[in-house]
């Protein structure tokens, strides 16, 4: 079976910033400690990803989720170790990423779909059903820093899944949308998969996750804690202790 997405060993560390006064910091340098503060938030995680696999990434808040999503997106890069993803990666990380605030609906649909890779002819083709998918063609004219976080979350999915991407990754994606919407979302997350796509979704929704996804990976505190199938990996999770 081919990999799609291979993580080698890596790492990620973060820099904490402090607001400290001037008189602290001289404190500080004086006692010959060191004034960047640096926080692993990933620590040598290895995953190997099959094409059409489906992959919940679970863990409690801050254990590096996210972060590991951004690093195989590629919008991060690792400070060790090598990511690598075979194919035209779509995502749903931070909503608003590749949108304009001043632009219309309509200009953002062309900005992101190009963003993502798509060129105008396959954008033109799609473009009624992006807008179909999204609903807020009544909007469609109006700049997108007037849109409710919804709408801006319903645009930006209805982009992403119509760029028929070889991995997709998203993130916390049915937090914001309402119920009608959650449920197409799913209903087409569950589409791509049939279609043999690779899925990568990040979620405390536990319930979800289990209907969507074969495999769960739990990370704790950055380090990859458990690779087994959704349900072990649920109940993992669901008898962890937090601390
Ligand atoms: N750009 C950044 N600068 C500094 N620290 C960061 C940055 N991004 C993430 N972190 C830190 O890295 C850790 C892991 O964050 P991450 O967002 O990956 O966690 P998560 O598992 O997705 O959490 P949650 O479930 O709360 O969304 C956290 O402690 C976070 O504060």
């Amino acid at each position: 079976m081919v990999n799609t997405v291979e993580v080698r060993h890596v790492s990620k560390r973060f820099t904490l910033r402090h607001t400290r006064s001037l008189k602290e910091m001289l404190v500080w340098m004086s006692r010959g400690r060191d004034l960047s503060d640096t926080f692993l938030a990933l620590d040598d995680v290895a995953l190997d990803v099959a094409q059409g696999e489906a992959i919940g990434l679970l863990g409690f808040n801050g254990s590096g989720k996210s972060t590991l999503l951004k690093l195989i997106s590629g919008v991060m890069r690792p400070d060790a170790g090598s990511i690598g993803v075979r194919g035209r990666v779509a995502g749903l990380i931070e909503v608003g990423a590749g949108f304009h605030p001043d632009l219309t609906g309509r200009e953002n649909i062309y900005l992101n779909g190009a963003t993502l890779g798509m060129s105008r002819q396959q954008i033109d083709r799609l473009f009624d059903s992006i807008v179909d998918f999204s609903g807020i063609s009544r909007f469609l004219d109006s700049e997108v820093k007037f849109y409710s976080s919804g709408m801006f979350f319903r645009l930006a999915f209805a982009v992403a899944v119509h760029t028929e991407p070889d991995v997709f990754l998203v993130d916390e994606i049915l937090a914001v949308g309402d119920e009608p919407f959650q449920r197409m979302a799913v209903e087409r997350i569950k589409q791509l998969r049939s279609e043999g796509r690779t899925l990568i979704m990040v979620s405390h929704d536990l319930d979800l996750v289990d209907r969507i996804c074969d495999r769960g990976i739990v990370l704790r505190e950055g380090r990859l804690e458990k690779d087994t199938d959704i349900s072990t990996a649920i109940d993992f999770l669901r008898q962890s202790d937090r601390t």
